[in-house]
């Protein structure tokens, strides 16, 4: 019973016609996290002036959370929308913990001052700006090949490698699993782009206040790395021996050659 209140009962659960997933995870806990930045960046100007590192900050996750609602249709293949239930999980993260603990460090801002010059704010930014398009640019590179039509990736005909799986209802189904592009360099390098985002609008705090304004970006890189291996399990038990062979073709997780 409270596990089944913890992780919840529905997949899709509606009310009043909502869908209570969009609602939570795309519409309060994504636009909360938007308002709170821009009313913590607003506080600091009132208080301390403008800051150039305390603009990256937001400029960057203003930027990401865009490229978020440009992606929104995908979102709803990923693990939190076709695995996890509706239960106080997700609810209370997308409610609570995405509003506080992703809007960590802007509020960090409000009374410490960053401590990056004009110089390297810039350098920062180009960085943070790079890792949300590629991250953006790995996502839709699947969503692309996704829709079946004979594409191209980085100049070449885009390759995937078929695999077989068992629907619910007991047929069996055939599917390509993308093996070439950003897919063929790392089986997720969209989270070594997402944690490069994190790390870019967190990074103008300088390093002399400890772990306090990278706190969202130690919670994600713990996130990712338990997500990897949820999804790996996920995949292994839906593709069998067509995971492993994808895994023999993409060995590497986040980082060519390193893990
Ligand atoms: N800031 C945050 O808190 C978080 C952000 N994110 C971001 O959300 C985005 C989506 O992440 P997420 O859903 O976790 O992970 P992925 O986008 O990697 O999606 C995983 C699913 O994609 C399918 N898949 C895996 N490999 C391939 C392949 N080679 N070709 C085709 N399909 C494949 C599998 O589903 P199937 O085979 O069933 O189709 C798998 O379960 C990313 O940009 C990530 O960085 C994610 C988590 C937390
Ligand atoms: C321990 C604890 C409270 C975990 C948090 C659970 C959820 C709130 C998060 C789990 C996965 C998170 C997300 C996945 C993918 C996303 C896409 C990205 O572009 C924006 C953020 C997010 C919607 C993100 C939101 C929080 C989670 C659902």
């Amino acid at each position: 019973m409270f596990h089944e209140f913890y992780r919840g009962m529905e997949l899709h659960p509606r009310l009043l016609g909502v869908d209570v997933k969009q609602l939570t995870n795309c519409r309060m806990g994504m636009i909360m996290w938007q308002l709170l930045i821009l009313i913590y960046f607003g506080a600091s100007y009132q208080l301390k002036g403008f800051d150039p590192g305390h603009l990256v900050n937001v400029t960057l996750q203003t930027l990401y959370i865009y490229k978020f609602y440009r992606w929104e249709t995908g979102y709803f293949n990923t693990l939190d929308i076709t695995l996890d239930r509706a239960g106080y999980y997700l609810c209370w993260g997308c409610l609570v913990w995405v509003p506080s603990l992703y809007t960590f460090h802007s509020y960090f801002f409000v009374y410490h001052q960053p401590q990056s010059s004009i110089a390297s704010a810039l350098v920062i930014f180009s960085l943070g700006i790079a890792m949300i398009y590629f991250n953006y640019d790995v996502d839709r590179q699947k969503e692309l090949f996704s829709t079946g039509r004979p594409i191209k990736m980085w100049g070449k005909k885009a390759e995937g490698l078929k695999v077989t799986y068992t629907t619910s209802t007991g047929d069996k189904k055939t599917r390509q699993l993308l093996v070439s592009g950003w897919w063929g360099l790392a089986r997720k390098i969209n989270y070594s782009f997402e944690l490069g985002a994190a790390l870019a609008w967190s990074i103008p705090a300088g390093f002399n206040y400890g772990i306090w304004p990278f706190i969202y970006f130690l919670f994600l890189l713990v996130l990712l790395i338990h997500r990897i291996f949820r999804d790996e399990e996920k995949c292994k038990n839906k593709y069998g021996n067509g995971w492993v062979q994808y895994c023999k073709k993409v060995p590497y997780r986040l980082i060519p050659h390193v893990f």
